[in-house]
């Protein structure tokens, strides 16, 4: 089992902090929530691999290298991970996008599966899934669990803020799916939310509440 990284650089601090204040509006957290994901996006591509291939600059001939052999799938847990994929997608234009469509049941907090459209050849994709917000984990292991009945190469889930308690258990369910968090943050309340977390990413995302 393959411990969570937690992409503790500077700038993604500073905005998780911007994205945790209440008097945040939907349009900067929007905004901050697909920074983050772009910068998280350069941590979990760091073992793409390379090939050299022969190039001309306009002083001369040389070696230099390109991402080669790989192709990747980012694939948001709906609504909240729709946050993070434009700013995965800036640094990776090429991907495709699945969705996996997703709901807490207020009362149980269990997840509930609506949705779920991957791309056709994802069998032959590295998968970035995308979310937010990783609290009893519960999401998280069901959207792998759906994952991989398609047998995608490798499966990778990258949030934002994690509580222990979703760390512990998709790191359970799933030993082979590396965790990529911002923040690891204290625990969980009485209702399954994250504190301090940031309250209801979709309905900050969205301005539903
Ligand atoms: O780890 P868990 O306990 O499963 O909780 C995390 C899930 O809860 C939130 O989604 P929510 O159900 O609020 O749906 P939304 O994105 O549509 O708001 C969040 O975006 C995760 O998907
Ligand atoms: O703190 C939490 C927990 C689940 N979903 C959220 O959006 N926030
Ligand atoms: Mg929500």
């Amino acid at each position: 089992m393959s411990k969570p990284i937690i992409t503790d650089h500077p700038l993604i601090q500073h905005k998780v902090t911007l994205i945790r204040d209440k008097n945040t509006p939907s349009k900067e957290f929007r905004e901050l929530v697909s920074e983050i994901a772009m910068l998280m996006c350069y941590e979990a591509t760091r073992d793409l691999p390379l090939k050299e291939i022969e190039i001309e600059t306009p002083m001369t001939v040389t070696k230099s290298k390109v991402i080669s052999g790989r192709k990747l799938a980012f694939v948001p847990i709906l609504r909240a991970g729709l946050g993070m994929c434009d700013g995965m997608l800036a640094l990776v234009p090429a991907a495709k996008v699945g969705h996996i469509g997703m709901y807490r049941d207020p009362e149980t907090h269990t997840p509930h599966e609506y949705y779920c459209k991957l791309p056709a050849d994802i069998e032959e994709r590295d998968v970035i899934l995308l979310d937010p917000m990783l609290a009893t984990g519960g999401s998280a292991i069901d959207a792998v669990n759906a994952l991989k009945k398609r047998s995608p190469r490798s499966i990778k889930f990258v949030c934002i803020i994690a509580a222990p308690e979703g760390i512990e258990a998709l790191s359970a369910a799933h030993p082979d799916v590396q965790i990529y968090a911002a923040s690891r943050d204290e625990r969980l309340n009485e209702n399954k939310y994250i504190l301090p977390g940031l309250g209801d990413a979709g309905d900050r995302i969205f301005g539903t509440k």
